[in-house]
């Protein structure tokens, strides 16, 4: 079958948009692992599925799959290419949208600067809906935080992590210098860990003022990536929660700034700005089956 993309980025996060409002495609997760696949499909860190409203009140429903082909509750970068694809091709006329997403209703609006603001929700902060397995640990407590011991297991180091879910699952670690973080080591072993039964995304954060972080983000099924939306907000939370940041952030990633607002309480939602832009369109062959 062929099927037409659009490929677009967001600080870098690249991704694979696919038009399903006239109708299902009919794709597997074979295939969103082909869409994603640098070598052998286009090429990207999460494929995104435009679909019609699900119910009244909602604008659009809003599918992520991973580049291993694994559906997940939410992509921040996302969210942002998602609102300027459906506005740039005519799909809607509306400055904010309402989009359904696994985890819940977000609500992007575009900026009169070309960036889009997100209205991601509202943190989730208990260890047992993040989803993290706490059981027989002592948190080391640091103001309204906690920093969780996670043992990487085979002699391999202790970290301290924060868990935050933004609707998907992260750990997020303080790390002295981001460049130096043993990203590429130690985030797969954080995100298979067992304590996270759903797997989780593995932040790096350094702190470099109370306004400003630098930030590395393994993801659960992308591997590193330059830049990662919830892993922001989710950092920020923490940050926040630790007593460390201000309730304004600039998140420099190696693929370019988001800025972060959070009021500090469970039932403030965190909004997300930052950028979102095409970069070409095409179609491909993929197999009827796979
Ligand atoms: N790149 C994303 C997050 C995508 C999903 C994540 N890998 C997961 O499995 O939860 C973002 O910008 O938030």
């Amino acid at each position: 079958m062929q099927i037409r993309f659009t490929k677009m980025q967001g600080a870098g996060n690249d991704f694979v948009v696919l038009d399903e409002t006239q109708g299902r495609l009919g794709l597997t997760p074979a295939h969103y692992r082909l869409l994603g696949d640098r070598h052998f499909g286009v090429g990207a860190d999460q494929i995104l599925t435009v679909r019609p409203s699900p119910g009244p009140g909602i604008d659009f429903e809003y599918v992520i799959h991973n580049a291993d082909g694994g559906e997940v509750e939410q992509c921040g970068n996302g969210a942002r290419c998602f609102a300027r694809y459906v506005r740039d091709c005519g799909l809607t006329d509306k400055d904010t949208i309402r989009v359904q997403t696994r985890s819940g209703v977000i609500a992007p609006q575009l900026t009169p600067d070309g960036r889009v603001t997100v209205d991601m929700g509202c943190p989730v902060l208990e260890p047992a809906r993040v989803p993290f397995e706490a059981s027989g640990l002592q948190p080391q407590q640091q103001g309204q935080g906690q920093h969780w011991p996670l043992e990487l297991g085979n002699g391999g180091p202790t970290v301290m992590v924060s868990v935050v879910s933004m609707g998907n699952p992260h750990a997020v670690q303080i790390v002295a210098d981001v460049d130096a973080a043993p990203v590429a080591t130690t985030g797969p072993l954080i995100e298979h860990h067992p304590r996270f039964p759903q797997r989780v995304n593995a932040g790096y954060m350094q702190v470099v003022a109370r306004d400003h972080i630098r930030l590395r983000v393994y993801e659960r099924g992308a591997g590193e990536t330059l830049a990662c939306g919830t892993g922001a907000c989710a950092a920020v939370v923490a940050g926040i929660r630790l007593g460390l940041l201000d309730a304004r952030v600039d998140v420099d990633t190696h693929g370019g700034r988001l800025s972060i607002a959070w009021g500090g309480q469970p039932t403030d939602a965190v909004l997300m700005t930052g950028p979102a832009t095409f970069v070409f369109q095409g179609q491909i062959e993929l197999p009827d089956t796979l």
